[in-house]
């Protein structure tokens, strides 16, 4: 069993090649400003891990290091060390393109490309390798069915992804990811677009997913947190401005028994 950790994580209990991502006393600064500080965290695989906290904690921040996304869009930088299945993702042997197809990632805004629905769904195999094209009509439909799209869109896969709802393009959007066979999927509040029902269609699919893959995924709404992870992790920023990970755990704990007294009040609302 897993036990609870106040401020200072305890040692992992598995060996990190057992762990899909495992965070050790990780720093991020963008430019020479720390926005995160000393965080470490154990991503199991084929679970779904929550990351809840207040706003500017330093959430998205955190997911975008673990892809190594957040440097090529800003000037971020890394201290510490983070391990996908044992392997430190910021050795300099470390294969970029190789590790964003391992590890793909869904924003909060769906961001469909401006082309037909199969195209975006075929962009990233295209991108790393030349299948037939029966072979890609059999990924695009297994991606698009996956991501509890197809259904919906079979009869209308040349049609521009644009012409979709916000539901569906963020459906759209998995699909695009799941295409490329990520074993880890990070998502940035990928619901804070939708309304209700896409949002629940979404949640339904994440647990789904979780058969074969490992999910990561920001949120700020706490009961779609308790509701589809099964690890929490609570992150909130310090006097000085400086995220930290305050607390992690199962999320039935972090829900009913948090040993943090942030935590606590963060989650039945009387901060952030
Ligand atoms: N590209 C950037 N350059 C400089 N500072 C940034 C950049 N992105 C984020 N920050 C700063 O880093 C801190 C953490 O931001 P981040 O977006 O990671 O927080 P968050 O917890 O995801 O917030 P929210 O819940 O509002 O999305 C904030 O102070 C933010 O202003």
């Amino acid at each position: 069993m897993h036990s609870s950790n106040s401020s200072k994580p305890t040692p992992t209990p598995l060996p990190t090649p057992d762990l899909a991502l495992c965070a050790r006393g990780v720093d991020v600064y963008y430019g020479t400003i720390k926005v995160l500080e000393d965080v470490s965290l154990d991503v199991y695989p084929g679970k779904v891990t929550a990351i809840i906290g207040p706003s500017g904690c330093g959430k998205s921040t955190f997911i975008k290091a673990l892809n190594r996304i957040g440097e090529l869009e800003s000037n971020m930088r890394i201290k510490g060390e983070i391990q996908f299945f044992g392997q430190n993702i910021y050795s300099q042997r470390v294969n970029l393109n190789r590790l964003r197809r391992q590890i793909g990632m869904v924003f909060q805004k769906p961001n469909p490309f401006p082309m037909s629905i199969y195209d975006n769904v075929a962009y990233g195999v295209r991108v790393f390798s030349r299948p037939s094209r029966s072979v890609l009509d059999e990924l695009v439909e297994s991606a698009l069915t996956d991501a509890a799209l197809w259904n919906e869109v079979k009869d209308s896969l040349t049609k521009s992804a644009l012409s979709l709802s916000g539901g569906q393009q963020q459906r759209l959007c998995i699909a695009r990811s799941l295409a490329i066979k990520p074993r880890v999927l990070l998502m940035d509040e990928p619901c804070s677009a939708l309304d209700p029902i896409a949002t629940l269609k979404i949640e339904e699919l994440i647990r789904s997913l979780q058969q074969e893959l490992t999910i990561v995924i920001v949120t700020h709404n706490m009961q779609q947190a308790a509701r589809i992870s099964d690890r929490t992790a609570f992150f909130s920023t310090d006097e000085s401005q400086v995220g930290r990970l305050i607390e992690t755990d199962a999320t039935a704990k972090i829900f009913g028994a948090a040993s943090h007294s942030r935590t606590r009040d963060y989650i039945e609302g009387r901060f952030g």
